[in-house]
């Protein structure tokens, strides 16, 4: 593989896989476009070179289907402005019009590809009629693998050069962050400087972190996030349950949670969670107190109680003061902070203050010399609410596959390239 920083672009065509899935109001505006400045350095580099770049994104989960409520052009214009030239947008991602345009393409020009997923190539996973056989299931599989290969090589023809910057997608085996690679030689594929970036600064988590360590997971559910957790407990030092998952927790302790959100079905994994968290010298620090509304909403009736003791009627929406004292008293004495999924409804005001202090407490474990690392679609979005951004060590622009980076799983998108 080469290196972004040594590659020359003059006179190359480079197609980049970027991610840019990110999340829109009602009236198609970008609410948040960290990944489309994510990508900037690489394209810039690029375009700078003297290069011209394609770029290839899924937006959504449209199943292999044209939809245009997740179109690619709804990108176009926020892409332009952040680049600062004009955008080709190629309305198909595959096909005949589609290599006239990129063939026809200057240096310094830029060709933004429709969305990879409205074709079922890009995930190569097939549609099977209800109650396929074995059999069937078998040769609709190989079939798809087929015209995957296919695909790939047509998106791979558009090019002299891939680069691949979707750390957000990285963990997903697809056509074009994974077997297009194969239609490269080794010295025309590369990663893009963001996925150098989010690897280098995970690392600082993963390998060899300085401790104390301190992870705080929250959001809404266990089921999501249980084994991140379980693989944390062999790496940290502080472990701070929040959210929604708290009451989870509660409930396999016989604590009453109300109407607060619990999975029952892990109650005995918690109860689990928490003896291998003892054995392991792991601090494990769950909300001793909640904020609880009478309603899911910003105008609800609320209360301070334990977390244990949720009335009935009550659901604990929030990390109470006591908890927030705790919770930022640990984080701000760690030496290493990783942080996935806000600790309360930070989307309602009412129910926003325990993840704000908790964010404070990261600003300011940070600037004692702490390294801080945030990621996950709402954590980002959290901070960013709060304007703290700056004031944290790194910011990763993926949600599942930070995760499973965490995890300490090869991530396809990575061994691609590296091989
Ligand atoms: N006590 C709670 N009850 C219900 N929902 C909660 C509670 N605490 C937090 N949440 C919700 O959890 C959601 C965030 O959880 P999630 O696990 O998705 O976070 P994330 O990992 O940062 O984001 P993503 O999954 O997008 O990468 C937020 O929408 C927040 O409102
Ligand atoms: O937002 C994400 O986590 C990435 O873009 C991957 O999206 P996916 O979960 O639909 O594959």
């Amino acid at each position: 593989m080469s290196k972004i920083e040594n590659y020359n672009f003059s006179g190359k065509k480079a197609i980049v896989r970027v991610d840019f899935n990110v999340p829109f109001n009602e009236k198609f505006e970008i609410t948040d476009d960290t990944r489309i400045r994510a990508a900037m350095p690489t394209i810039q580099k690029i375009l700078k070179d003297g290069g011209s770049a394609i770029i290839m994104s899924h937006l959504g989960r449209p199943k292999g289907k044209v939809n245009p409520d997740f179109s690619l052009n709804h990108i176009k214009a926020h892409l332009a402005k952040t680049v600062g030239t004009d955008v080709i947008f190629a309305g198909d991602c595959v096909g005949s019009e589609v290599k006239a345009k990129a063939e026809s393409l200057k240096p310094g020009q830029i060709l933004l590809l429709e969305n990879l997923r409205f074709y079922l190539e890009e995930e190569g996973k097939p549609k099977l009629p209800e109650g396929a056989s074995d059999e069937e299931t078998k040769v609709a599989k190989a079939e798809m693998k087929e015209k995957q290969k296919a695909f790939s090589k047509e998106l791979a023809s558009l090019a002299d050069v891939y680069v691949n910057d979707a750390f957000g997608t990285a963990h997903r085996a697809h056509a074009s962050t994974a077997v297009i690679a194969d239609y490269f030689d080794t010295d025309s594929k590369m990663f893009g400087f963001l996925i150098e970036s989010e690897v280098q600064s995970l690392d600082k988590v993963v390998k060899e972190p300085k401790r104390p360590f301190t992870a705080i997971m929250g959001g809404a559910k266990v089921s999501s996030k249980i084994t991140i957790i379980e693989n944390l407990l062999d790496k940290v030092d502080n472990l701070i349950l929040g959210g929604g998952m708290t009451f989870t927790f509660m409930k396999a302790r016989g604590g009453k949670v109300g109407n607060s959100i619990c999975e029952d079905e892990y109650l005995d994994l918690a109860k689990e969670i928490e003896k291998k968290a003892k054995e392991k010298g792991v601090n494990l620090l769950l909300a001793s107190d909640v904020v609880a509304g009478d309603s899911f909403s910003n105008d609800a009736n609320t209360q301070i109680v334990s977390a244990d003791d949720i009335p009935e009627g009550w659901e604990g929406l929030d990390a109470g003061p006591n908890s927030v004292k705790e919770f930022c008293h640990v984080i701000e004495n760690s030496a290493t902070i990783l942080w996935n999924g806000p600790v309360g409804v930070f989307e309602m005001d009412t129910f926003a203050k325990g993840s704000r202090a908790v964010a404070d407490a990261i600003v300011a474990g940070t600037k004692k010399g702490a390294f801080s690392l945030i990621g996950g679609g709402d954590s980002v979005a959290c901070i960013n609410k709060f304007g703290l951004a700056d004031g944290v060590s790194y910011i990763s622009t993926a949600g599942g596959a930070l995760l499973e980076y965490l995890e300490g799983k090869e991530l396809p998108g990575i061994k691609a390239i590296r091989g």
